[in-house]
């Protein structure tokens, strides 16, 4: 399965293109389904774009009543914290939608009613979305080393591949202790957007682009079963290696 590398000008050039490509896909997969999912995000690139989404005059093209959202990883924090991805998201998108409530599956947070226990909320969300991993489409950044999902370079969590969503904790990335799918559960989905901007993350883009390892990138290992989507700013792919001269 190959990939596709889509290189925009600029940040915000890459986040209001995003949303607009996001809009489109939707809308399509609503027209022959009726209905779409759709896994978010956390980090900055992965937000501005759900901001976008909401500003764009095609929002409400999407039946947003028929979307069920889910989050690849979330940062394992009290309800309503702001550092949660859920919280982002919701702010930036999803209450100024008309979602179905039920439709929308946060991943428990550390004061809920599975304690403040991540392999409980791991393990619960696993149960939920465990007949559900062929996601339309599965949103993602790419950290400086790497990163994707809450999944980093080496850790117990690259080496997963029985549990569709485990625990993390020592993560790298604060907060320490987080809930995120596997890379072998993104694997499931349909399509996988990879979304990332700026030159500090030039040398992961690069690396995961021309073969890299998963354990050591595990960026390179996000792969959709029928599309695997790299939406990039100029910076972040200044390091990509030029395709071959046809
Ligand atoms: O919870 C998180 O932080 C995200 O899941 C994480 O994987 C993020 O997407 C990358 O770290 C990129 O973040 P930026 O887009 O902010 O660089």
């Amino acid at each position: 399965m190959s990939h596709q590398v889509v290189v925009h000008r600029s940040p915000e050039l890459l986040a209001a293109a995003t949303a607009a490509r996001l809009i489109t896909r939707l809308v399509d997969v609503q027209s022959a389904c009726g209905s779409a999912s759709l896994v978010l995000t956390g980090g900055r690139t992965g937000i501005a774009v759900l901001e976008q989404v909401r500003a764009s005059a095609a929002c409400g093209a999407v039946d947003w009543s028929a979307v069920d959202v889910f989050w690849g990883d979330e940062r394992f924090l009290p309800a309503g914290d702001p550092e949660r991805n859920e919280t982002q998201a919701r702010a930036a998108l999803l209450d100024h939608v008309p979602v179905d409530p039920a439709r929308v599956h946060p991943m428990a947070p550390s004061d809920g009613d599975l304690g403040d226990d991540p392999d409980a909320a791991a393990a619960a969300y696993a149960s939920l979305v465990a007949d559900r991993l062929a996601f339309d489409i599965l949103l993602l950044g790419v950290g400086e080393e790497g990163h994707t999902l809450s999944v980093f370079p080496t850790s117990p969590a690259v080496y997963e591949t029985e549990r569709p969503v485990v625990a993390v904790r020592d993560c790298p990335k604060p907060p320490p202790t987080r809930v995120s799918l596997t890379l072998a559960a993104a694997r499931e989905a349909t399509e996988v957007w990879l979304m990332t901007t700026g030159a500090n993350k030039a040398e992961a883009v690069a690396m995961a682009l021309s073969g890299a390892d998963e354990v050591q990138l595990p960026a390179a290992g996000a792969r959709g079963r029928e599309r695997t989507l790299w939406l990039v700013d100029t910076a972040a792919a200044a390091k990509v290696p030029a395709p071959p001269a046809a």
